[in-house]
């Protein structure tokens, strides 16, 4: 379904138990609701991947729809203790107030020709972005970043296959970049590894409950996607926006927090500041006059949500019945405090091949995932702050 769509699908279902009804303020060119308006849904019938044939058929028709009509939905039963959730963020905020002197040790820019550079082991894509260094629809994103992924051992598979024998085999596919980096972790700041390490095997957990509950949703058995995402190749982006000044927004060079994209994997789970307000932002429509509705934090029954949204390649291997719909994020306006999140991003193992039937496309991860992290940046316009 195409985006134009979800606007058209919103407005039925804002009576149904998912949809809480919103009040809409026009701020900008922006239409923000100033309650949650996506569906909520419990996952914590999809925490054993022991089939039982025994789910709710509530939920997955829930997800279904939620899927095909929104592309955006808040999971609860993730299993996830809102105590982590909130020390992923206080760790985040912590790591970009160390001196700029020390992110910049750890700068991404510098492990864009080489996985090495001095005693640093680094890799594409991975390590610290300064405000601006992004670019989204060629303007520059106003935010901060530190981006993580999955770490191959030394004697994993998908690294040897790029040892020095077959570094030049042509018939390799083209991921050897992604797939032999490390994070760059500051040594300056021991906890954030700790805690991010924590975090991420615990959003590892979460999203396998999302996918089994995926594939109920696509009428496949509870663990078709599991050995498509049991060594999943994940990755983290720590995150830190700026509060602005409304003046500074309109920009020739800088766009918002975030420019309006699709996220280009598989799931996408946001952890974000609690005090968050009207940031995340999910477009509706795809007409020239856009417009949003804000995904703000929500707490269900004293749980944390997380919001959760499909990306492109679950919605191309579905033949686009699941959306992977656009969204941006907005800078807070002063005198609100800077935002931060630490989205986590669900992948598929780096060398697998995503295929739901004969009848569907086919994809394999590690070929799409260099293409994309290699659009995401600006090296030769660089600014740096
Ligand atoms: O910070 C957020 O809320 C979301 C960021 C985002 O959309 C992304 O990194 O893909
Ligand atoms: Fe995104």
């Amino acid at each position: 379904m195409r985006s134009s769509a979800l606007l058209k699908q919103i407005a039925p279902l804002v009576s149904r138990t998912w949809y809480r009804l919103s009040s809409v303020t026009a701020h900008s060119e922006l239409l923000l609701h100033t309650d949650p308006v996506l569906p909520v849904i419990d996952f914590s019938s999809f925490a054993s991947k022991n089939d039982t044939n025994d789910y709710p058929r509530d939920i997955i028709e829930k997800l279904a729809n939620a899927c095909e009509h929104v592309g955006f939905f808040y999971a609860i039963g993730h299993g996830i203790s809102n105590e982590l959730l909130q020390r992923t963020l206080s760790v985040t905020r912590q790591l970009f107030n160390l001196d700029s002197k020390i992110k910049n040790q750890y700068a991404s820019r510098s492990f864009v020709n080489s996985p090495k550079v001095g005693n640093l082991l680094g890799g594409l894509g991975r390590g610290y972005q300064s405000v601006g260094e992004n670019v989204t629809n060629s303007l520059r994103d106003r935010h901060e970043g530190f981006d993580l992924y999955r770490e191959l051992d030394t004697n994993h598979p998908a690294r040897l296959q790029f040892n020095k024998k077959n570094s030049s085999n042509k018939n390799l596919p083209d991921y050897r970049e992604m797939a032999i980096g490390w994070n760059p972790w500051p040594k300056e700041f021991p906890l954030f590894k700790e805690t991010i390490n924590e975090y991420k095997s615990e959003m590892l957990q979460a999203g396998a409950r999302v996918m089994r509950g995926i594939a109920l949703s696509l009428n496949l058995p509870l663990n078709h996607f599991e050995s498509t995402f049991n060594d999943s190749f994940w990755v983290i982006r720590c995150i830190r926006y700026p509060s602005v000044y409304p003046e500074d927004m309109k920009s020739p060079e800088y766009g918002h927090g975030c420019g309006e994209h699709a996220d280009y994997g598989w799931l996408t789970f946001v952890n974000q500041d609690l005090d968050s307000r009207n940031c995340l932002h999910v477009r509706t429509n795809d007409t020239s006059k856009a417009t949003y509705v804000s995904a703000d934090p929500i707490v269900v029954e004293e749980q944390i949500a997380l919001t959760c949204n499909i990306g492109d390649i679950l919605a191309f291997i579905t033949k686009n019945k699941y959306r992977s719909t656009r969204h941006c994020v907005v800078n807070p306006v002063k005198p609100a405090r800077e935002r931060v999140s630490t989205p986590f991003f669900f992948e598929p193992n780096i060398d697998a091949k995503l295929r739901i039937n004969d009848t569907t496309p086919e994809c394999y991860y590690g070929e799409y995932l260099i293409n994309k992290v290699r659009n995401n940046f600006n090296y030769d316009n660089n600014q740096t702050q």
